[in-house]
């Protein structure tokens, strides 16, 4: 790390973009097993969003892993490096004065929890998406459970990969027995309360 960077104050604050934008911002961070529906619920809570008039973005697994992370494995450091990266650009999302809707599986609890380090009190709210591992391989949405018992995909999370549970998650979703609609309303109903939108 080079001794010469100094960090720049810009003019224009969090709380100042977040006033033209009248909410807060904050980040909502999906975490589960892959199949568990944390695309599907944080994109059916992005468009909750728009249609309020929030200004929201989602950063997804599969898609950051085409751009910004492509080259990344999924081997346990590579995951790291994935999950510190999306955090460093969550935060400034977050810093935009936007509403940032993660979708990884970020297996790791310290990791996850160094995440959560980055922001201020309030501002990362970790959605524990959880669904059991024989529900979630019923489902196999792109057919990779099925590679992965059949050896072709080699560290799946679940399989032959660690996932490690949120231990105090702000909310928890149990998508085998919550509708897509009634998690929207709790996550939509849980930034109101916060008083974020
Ligand atoms: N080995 C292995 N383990 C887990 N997942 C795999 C693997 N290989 C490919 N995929 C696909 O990549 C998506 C998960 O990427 P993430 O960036 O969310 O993973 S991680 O947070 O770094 O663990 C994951 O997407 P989701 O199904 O949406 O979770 C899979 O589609
Ligand atoms: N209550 C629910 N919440 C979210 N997804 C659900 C639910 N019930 C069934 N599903 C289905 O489970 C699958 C989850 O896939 P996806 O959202 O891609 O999961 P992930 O992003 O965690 O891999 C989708 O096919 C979705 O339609």
């Amino acid at each position: 790390m080079s001794n010469h960077i100094v960090w720049h104050q810009t003019i224009i604050s969090k709380g100042d973009r977040q006033s033209i934008k009248g909410h807060k911002s904050c980040v909502l961070w999906f975490t589960g097993l892959s199949g568990s529906g944390k695309s599907t619920l944080a994109n059916a809570v992005e468009l909750k969003l728009f249609e309020l008039k929030k200004h929201s973005y989602i950063l997804d697994g599969d898609n950051i892993r085409y751009g910004l992370n492509k080259g990344l494995t999924f081997s346990k450091e590579d995951r790291f490096e994935n999950i510190r990266r999306i955090g460093e650009v969550a935060k400034l999302f977050v810093d935009s004065g936007q509403i940032v809707v993660t979708a990884f599986i970020s297996p790791f609890r310290e990791e996850r929890e160094k995440v959560r380090n980055l922001f201020e009190d309030g501002e990362f709210i970790e959605v524990f998406v959880d669904c059991p591992l024989d529900e979630c391989e019923k489902r196999d949405p792109k057919g990779l459970y099925q590679k992965a018992r059949s050896g072709e995909i080699r560290e799946f999370t679940g399989i032959d990969s660690p996932y490690e549970e949120p231990l105090n998650p702000e909310i928890t979703i149990q998508t085998k027995d919550c509708t897509i609609d009634r998690a929207t309303e709790i996550i939509i109903n849980y930034l109101k309360e916060k008083q974020i939108i």
